[in-house]
C-alpha cells in the first residue's frame, strides 16, 4: 500500500473548489502530507489569492473548470445555498473517471446535486470534517460517505488523502449522515443561537451581570460557546439547519419544549415540571454509569468577567466569597433533555459521529441532571426565583423565531437575524475568541 500511496502522490492531482476556512484547512493539510493541491475560490478574487499564497505548497488556478479538468478528486467546499449552483456550472468539467465529493454540512442535496450534474463515469465519495477549521483535526470524526464507487481502489485513494488529517473514519450512508447531524449539530447550535439572540434582545452581555448571575462553569460554557458561533459566518449555520429536513422538526421540538417548560414555570407548576425532566433524565440518562463528561469546577476560569475592568462584573475572589450565585433556572438545558425524551433520541448512540460543540452541550447537560442537588435546586429557582425571567422569556422567544427562520428556509431571514446579534457581541469576540479556545482546549481533552 504504501508504495502505491506513494504513486499515487506523484502522479495524481486534489482540487479544492472553494477556498474559505474549510478549504483552506484541507489544502494546507494535504500539499504539507505531499498531494499535488490545486485550489480556486472566485473567479474575481484569483490575482489577488494567487498572490496570497505564492508560498503555499498548492497551487492556484482560475476558477472550478480549471480544477475540475485536472483533479482526480474534487472536493466542492461551497455554501450550501450555493452548492447546486456551483456544480451545475463547473460539474460537467471534471475529469474522465475523477471522484468527486464535498464538505458541504447536509449530504441530502450535495448528493442530489452530484447526481444530477456529475457525468456517470465520475465516482462519487464525500466527506464531512465534524468540527470547525480551527479545532485539530487528530482524533475528530470525519464522515466518508461512498456513495457511487466504480473500483474499491477508488475508496482506498480517498482514506489515503484524508489519512494525514488522523481523524476517525466513521463510514455512513447519507440519509444516516443527514439523521445524526439533525439530532446533534442542528438543535445544540439552536440552543445557542437562542441564548445569543436572547442576551442581544435585552442588551446584556451576561458576564457583566454581577458575580452571582451567570456565574460559575456551566454559565461560562453558555456564554462562550454562543459567542463562538456567532463570530462565524453565518452561512454554516444556515445551511445545516435549513437544507436538512430533519433537522426542521428537532429544532421546532426544542422550541416548543422550552415553551411548554417556561409555561410550566409560569404556572408554578411544580411536580408537573418534576415529573416531566425526572421522565426525560431516565430516558436520557438512566444508563449512565462512571464519570461526568465535564466538570463544572475546570470550567470555573473560563470567565469573561474577569477581563471586564471596572465594572459590576469584577470577579475576585473576596467579592465571589460576598455574593451567594443566583441559580439559574438552566431552561435552555432542561429543554434539551426534554426534547432528546420527545423525539426518542438517546443523544450517547451518536458520540462516534459528534461535533464538539455537541460533546460539550452534552457534558454540560449530563452534569446538571446527575450532579447531586443540582437539578432540585434548578426546579426550586424555575418556580420560586424572579431573577431569570425576563431571560427565560426572551430565551423562549428566541428559540421558537430560530425554529420558525428555519421552517420557512429563510436564509434572508436568517442572515438577517444572525448578523444583528453578531453586531451586538462584534467587541466582544477577540476576548471571548481567546477565551473560548482555551475552554474548548481544557474541555476536549477531559471529554476525551
Ligand atoms: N466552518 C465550519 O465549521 C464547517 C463548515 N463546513 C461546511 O463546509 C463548507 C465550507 O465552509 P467554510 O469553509 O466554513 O465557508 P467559507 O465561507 O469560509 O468558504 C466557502 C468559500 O467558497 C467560495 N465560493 C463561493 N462561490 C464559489 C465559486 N463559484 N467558486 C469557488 N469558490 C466559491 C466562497 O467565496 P465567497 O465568500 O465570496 O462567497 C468562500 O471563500 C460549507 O458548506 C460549510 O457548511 C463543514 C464543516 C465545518
Ligand atoms: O462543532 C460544531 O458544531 C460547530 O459549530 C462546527 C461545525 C460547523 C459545521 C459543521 O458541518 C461541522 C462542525
Amino acid at each position: 500500500m504504501e508504495e502505491q500511496i506513494k504513486e499515487w502522490k506523484a502522479t495524481r492531482i486534489i482540487g479544492i473548489i472553494g477556498l474559505g476556512d474549510m478549504g483552506l484547512l484541507y489544502a494546507n493539510k494535504f500539499s504539507e502530507a505531499g498531494w499535488n493541491v490545486v485550489c480556486c475560490d472566485r473567479e474575481e478574487f484569483y490575482e489577488e489569492l494567487k498572490d496570497k499564497y505564492k508560498d503555499a505548497k498548492f497551487s492556484i488556478v482560475l476558477n472550478g473548470h480549471y480544477v475540475s479538468r485536472v483533479s482526480d478528486y474534487v472536493i466542492y467546499s461551497v455554501e450550501a445555498a450555493n452548492l447546486d449552483k456551483i456544480v451545475s456550472l463547473y460539474g460537467p468539467s471534471t475529469k474522465v473517471k475523477a471522484i468527486v465529493g464535498g464538505q458541504t454540512s447536509c449530504k441530502s442535496p450535495e448528493i442530489a446535486a452530484f447526481e444530477k450534474y456529475l457525468p456517470p463515469d465520475v465516482d462519487i465519495i464525500t466527506v464531512h470534517s465534524l468540527h470547525g477549521p480551527k479545532v485539530n483535526t487528530e482524533g475528530q470524526p470525519l464522515v466518508i460517505i461512498n456513495h457511487r464507487c466504480s473500483d474499491d481502489k477508488n475508496l482506498q485513494f480517498i482514506e489515503s488523502i484524508v489519512s494525514c488529517l488522523k481523524s476517525k473514519h466513521v463510514y455512513l450512508t447519507f440519509e444516516e449522515h443527514d439523521r445524526i447531524t439533525a439530532d446533534t449539530q442542528a438543535v445544540t447550535h439552536a440552543a445557542f443561537l437562542s441564548m445569543g439572540a436572547a442576551w442581544a434582545k435585552v442588551k446584556v452581555y451576561p458576564w457583566t451581570h454581577g458575580t452571582n448571575k451567570w456565574y460559575g462553569g456551566l454559565e461560562n460554557v453558555k456564554v462562550n460557546i454562543s459567542l463562538r458561533i456567532y463570530s462565524n459566518k453565518w452561512h454554516v449555520y444556515a445551511g445545516l439547519a435549513i437544507t436538512n429536513p430533519h433537522a426542521h422538526h428537532q429544532i421546532l421540538q426544542y422550541a416548543t419544549s422550552a415553551t411548554e417548560l417556561f409555561s410550566l414555570f409560569l404556572a408554578g407548576k411544580r411536580e408537573e415540571v418534576t415529573k416531566r425532566l425526572l421522565e426525560a433524565k431516565k430516558f436520557v440518562f438512566g444508563n449512565h454509569t462512571g464519570l461526568l463528561l465535564l466538570d463544572d469546577l475546570i470550567l470555573e476560569q473560563y470567565s469573561l468577567s474577569k477581563g471586564i475592568s471596572n465594572s459590576e462584573g469584577s470577579n475576585d475572589n473576596e467579592s465571589k466569597d460576598k455574593t451567594k450565585t443566583v441559580p439559574n433556572s438552566h431552561l435552555s438545558l432542561l429543554a434539551i433533555v426534554d426534547s432528546w425524551y420527545r423525539l426518542g433520541i438517546n443523544p450517547y448512540d451518536h458520540m462516534i459521529c459528534s461535533t464538539p460543540l455537541f460533546r460539550i452541550f452534552l457534558g454540560v447537560s449530563e452534569y446538571l441532571f446527575l450532579e447531586p442537588n443540582l437539578l432540585e435546586q434548578t426546579i426550586d429557582a424555575a418556580m420560586n426565583d424572579q431573577s431569570f425571567r425576563t431571560d427565560d422569556l426572551e430565551f423562549v422567544i428566541a428559540a421558537r423565531e430560530w425554529s420558525s427562520i428555519v421552517t420557512f428556509q429563510s436564509f434572508d431571514l436568517y442572515e438577517e437575524r444572525f448578523e444583528q446579534v453578531q453586531e451586538f457581541f462584534k467587541p466582544m469576540f477577540p476576548e471571548a475568541n481567546k477565551l473560548g479556545n482555551e475552554m474548548m482546549k481544557t474541555l476536549l481533552s477531559h471529554s476525551k
